[in-house]
This record gives structure tokens, sequence and C-alpha cells, in this order.
């Protein structure tokens, strides 16, 4: 198997003596992937990343990157890494290019190198338009285009979707998977929203309150929501189906019946039990585990 492009051992931080904001983190990020980190505000995603960017000091555990202590190989290291962890100072009166041109000079990047990002982040088109007059999402693939100008085998994108309206979130996403699957790259996202990236990740990291729920594939994580998911069920008479679904376990939520869910071949079998007593089916939904409830029973199976 391949070695991790990021491995962190045990990883705790302190931003003062009293509180540990992380607490023996082990991430794990293979190479080829794209690593969704989530969690809610505050639960120390940008502090992990910090630490892996090296912008904060003096950890506890270890953090190796590309097979390599970042501690003692922190300019090798961080030279293959692109990232975009605070918004970068964009120049509102000068075009995409003549911005990638300024930073250009600082990654030693080719002129080349600044038309080819234009073209990738979907950019070659913009022309005089200066950068006051982008969209939040053009400004976002903009400040992607920095963060690729050196080629990086890793990209690390802290909360990249913030603010973006659908039509952009929708782009930027296409963008990643792009950079994944036709350039290669290793790809760290993070996110407070479960449904914003999953359908691009293929790995998921979960952490709260500085401590790691849940590391694995995207299907590991869809079959642990599968175990908590439920089937929301609606009918002319709910109360009847509430009755002949006895033998499930029903639960009344709010105006519908809601039952453990387990597979589609349970959901025909249920529809036909209600039809064939003349309710009329408005609902039979699996309603998956949002991040919120998700949170709620990996914590509590964990307790
Ligand atoms: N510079 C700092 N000094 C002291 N505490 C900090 C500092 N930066 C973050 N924290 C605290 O550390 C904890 C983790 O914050 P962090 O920014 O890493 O979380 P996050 O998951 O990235 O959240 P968000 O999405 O809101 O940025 C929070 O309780 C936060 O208040």
């Amino acid at each position: 198997m391949n070695n991790p492009v990021i491995k962190t051992n045990a990883l705790s931080y302190y931003y003062s003596a009293q509180e540990k904001t992380l607490s023996e983190i082990n991430l794990q990020v293979e190479r080829g992937s794209i690593y969704g980190f989530l969690g809610p505000n505050g639960s120390g995603k940008t502090t992990t990343l910090s630490l892996i960017l090296g912008l904060l000091d003096s950890p506890d555990g270890s953090i190796e990157i590309f097979g390599q202590h970042l501690h003692s190989n922190r300019i090798g290291v961080l030279k293959k890494i692109g990232s975009l962890i605070e918004s970068p100072s964009l120049y509102a009166h000068l075009t995409a290019k003549e911005n990638l041109n300024v930073y250009r000079a600082v990654y030693g990047a080719s002129k080349a190198r600044v038309e080819e990002v234009l073209h990738i982040v979907g950019l070659g088109d913009t022309g005089k338009k200066t950068v006051k007059k982008f969209s939040l999402g053009m400004k976002q693939r903009l400040s992607i285009a920095l963060a690729l100008l050196p080629d990086p085998e890793l990209l690390i994108l802290d909360e990249p979707s913030n603010g973006l309206d659908p039509a952009g979130i929708i782009e930027l996403r296409e963008l990643i998977k792009r950079l994944n699957r036709e350039h290669g790259m290793t790809i760290v996202i993070s996110s407070h929203l479960l449904g914003e990236v999953e359908k691009m990740v293929s790995h998921v990291g979960i952490i709260l309150k500085g401590k790691m729920l849940f590391q694995g594939t995207l299907s590991d994580l869809q079959s642990f929501q599968r175990k908590g998911a439920r089937l929301l069920i609606n009918t002319s008479d709910n109360e009847k189906a509430f009755e002949l679904l006895r033998d499930h376990q029903p639960e009344k939520a709010e105006e519908n019946v809601s039952i453990a869910f387990h597979d589609l071949q349970q959901v025909a079998n249920i529809t036909r039990i209600l039809t064939q007593h003349a309710l009329d089916v408005y609902l039979v939904c699996p309603q998956k585990n949002d991040l919120e409830q998700l949170f709620i029973d990996l914590t509590s199976s964990q307790s």
C-alpha cells in the first residue's frame, strides 16, 4: 500500500495551558485521495490544518508529510503543498492574470504556469476584467489558482465553500474533482457540512471538540449512517399506518411515522402493506443522518 501523504501521530495542541484544543489526532490521508475533514465550527479543523502547514508551532505528537517529519524537513515538505487557509490578498484593481503574476515571483513559477493555472480554474477567458468585478466564486477560484502556482502534490483547502452560492459550490466541486482526477493531486478539504463535500470526497475524517470521532472511506461512513437512518412515512391515515407497521417498532415523528431503515426491499414491502390496506402513500423516504445527527450517533457510539 502507498505511504500516506499526511500522517499525524497523537497530535495535540494547546492555545493556552488550561485548554487542550486538539487531543491526540491521528489523521491519515492516502495518496490520490480527496479527504473531507469535517466538523462543526470551533471543532479544531483550522488548528489541525495550520499545524500541518507549519503555521503553528510546538504541538505534541508528530506530523509526517510525504513520509518526512515536518519538524525536520519543513522547507522541502512545504514546497510541495498548495494551501488556501485564509483568503489571500487579491488585488481588486488587477486582472486575474496580473494577480497571478504578482505571486509568480514568490513561487518562482513560469509565465506558462500562470496561463496553465488560469485555464485549470476556468478563469482563462476573464481577460481585462478586474477582480473587483468577480463573483465570490471566481475570487475563490483565483485564490485556488494562486495555491496551484507551485504545482503542488498536495492541496489543502480550509472551508473553501464558505459564502459561495449553490452554483459557486458546484463549480468548486467540479474543479476539485478535476484537480484530483486529471492532475493527480491529493486534496484535503475542510467543511462543517457533510452534504457539501460528500459528492466529491473519497475519505472522511470527522472531528468534534478537538477529538477525531471517525476516519475512513466515504462508503464506511455511509454504512455507519445507514445504521442509524430512519424511514419517514406519510399516508392518508397515519394512525392506521402506525398500527399496520407495529412489527417495525414505529415512532411518531411530527406528521410522519418513522421506522428504522434497513434496505430498499423494506421500502417495497412497507408500501405494499400500506396500499393493500387502501391507504394512500404520500411519502416513504429514507432519511439519511445529517452531520448533526451523525455527531450525536458517533458520540454516543463512543460512550
Ligand atoms: N488564535 C487562537 N487563540 C486561542 N484560541 C483559538 C485560536 N484559534 C482558534 N482557537 C480556538 O480553538 C478551537 C478550535 O478552533 P478552530 O478554528 O481550529 O476550529 P474550526 O473547526 O476550524 O472552526 P471554524 O470552522 O469556526 O474555523 C476553538 O475553540 C477556537 O475558539
